[in-house]
């Protein structure tokens, strides 16, 4: 168990997915956890739930924190940045798990030298099933850089990336739950429409997706090789398949990937 204190400011969806999967994943002990949520009193009543210490103010919790984890939207970072730059001390670790907030936006806040790394995670890390990229700064130390892989291998797997292609790893891994998710309900949707309950496209649309995903990584498979074992030769799925290439669903997942990462043609 990590005996480091970890302060976490902002503790909404993403924030709290990483509590949880700390906890779970017993890389943290509530006793080393220091929450702040701004106005919301929600980081105040996470704090009483968990055992864990609340902090209504952004720079106590900062002087506390030896891992500083930022959880909050890149728009509310500058402010926050101004709260907590005179608790900062200069081995803090400073992670930000903010998209669209570089490293030389940092610098207008932070002095050069301060330890900072950007990491995009992703909600499944609340069941240690996260993928998280990152991005640590120039002034990292080794020492420094092994204690973040370390508290993000805890909530799932990991891949250092250089600065100019966290945007687009942010998307692939960190916004696709979302895509995921979407095509999860249509693929419900569909079996309710011919008859399924509810709890049964659910149950049988969600364990085919995680299913598909695991036999792809557990088997080190190509998507190509999985689509063309389970379309047998003139059966129902390549039925399926020509239809969703008929209406574009790849073309329709890279534009969003595309729209996402803010990428123009
Ligand atoms: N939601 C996701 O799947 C992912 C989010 N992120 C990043 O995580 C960050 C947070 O995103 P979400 O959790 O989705 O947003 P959110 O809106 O759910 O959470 C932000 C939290 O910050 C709190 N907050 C606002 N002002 C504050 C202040 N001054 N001090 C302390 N807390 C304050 C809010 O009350 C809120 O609970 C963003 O920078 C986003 O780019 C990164 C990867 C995935
Ligand atoms: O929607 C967002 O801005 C964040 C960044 C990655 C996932 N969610």
């Amino acid at each position: 168990m990590n005996m480091k204190q970890v302060g976490i400011i902002g503790v909404g969806h993403l924030g709290s997915a990483l509590i949880s999967g700390l906890l779970k994943s017993q890389y943290l002990d509530p006793k080393n956890l220091f929450i702040s949520g701004g106005s919301s009193d929600r980081a105040q009543k996470l704090a009483l739930q968990l055992n864990c210490h609340f902090c209504a103010d952004n720079s106590e919790l900062a002087s506390k924190a030896d891992i500083l984890i930022l959880a909050v939207i890149p728009q509310i970072l500058p402010e926050v940045l101004e709260q907590v730059k005179p608790a900062i001390k200069d081995d803090t670790i400073i992670i930000s798990v903010a998209s669209s907030f570089t490293l030389a936006q940092f610098y207008q806040y932070l002095p050069k030298h301060a330890a900072i790394v950007r990491a995009i995670p992703n909600i499944p890390s609340a069941i240690c099933q996260g993928m998280t990229a990152i991005t640590p700064s120039p002034s990292i130390k080794s020492l420094q850089l092994e204690q973040v892989k370390q508290l993000f291998l805890a909530i799932g797997k990991i891949a250092l990336i250089e600065e100019k292609k966290l945007e687009i790893s942010g998307t692939v891994a960190g916004c696709s739950p979302a895509y995921v998710a979407l095509f999860i309900e249509a693929l419900a949707d569909a079996g309710v429409l011919a008859g399924l309950s509810r709890d049964e496209a659910y149950l049988f649309s969600k364990q085919a997706v995680l299913g598909a995903a695991s036999i792809l990584l557990e088997q080190d498979m190509l998507p190509a090789q999985l689509k063309d074992a389970v379309c047998s030769p003139g059966g129902t799925t390549i039925r399926g398949v020509a239809q969703l290439e008929k209406f574009g669903l790849r073309n329709a997942v890279i534009e969003a990937v595309k729209a996402s990462a803010k990428i123009k043609d």
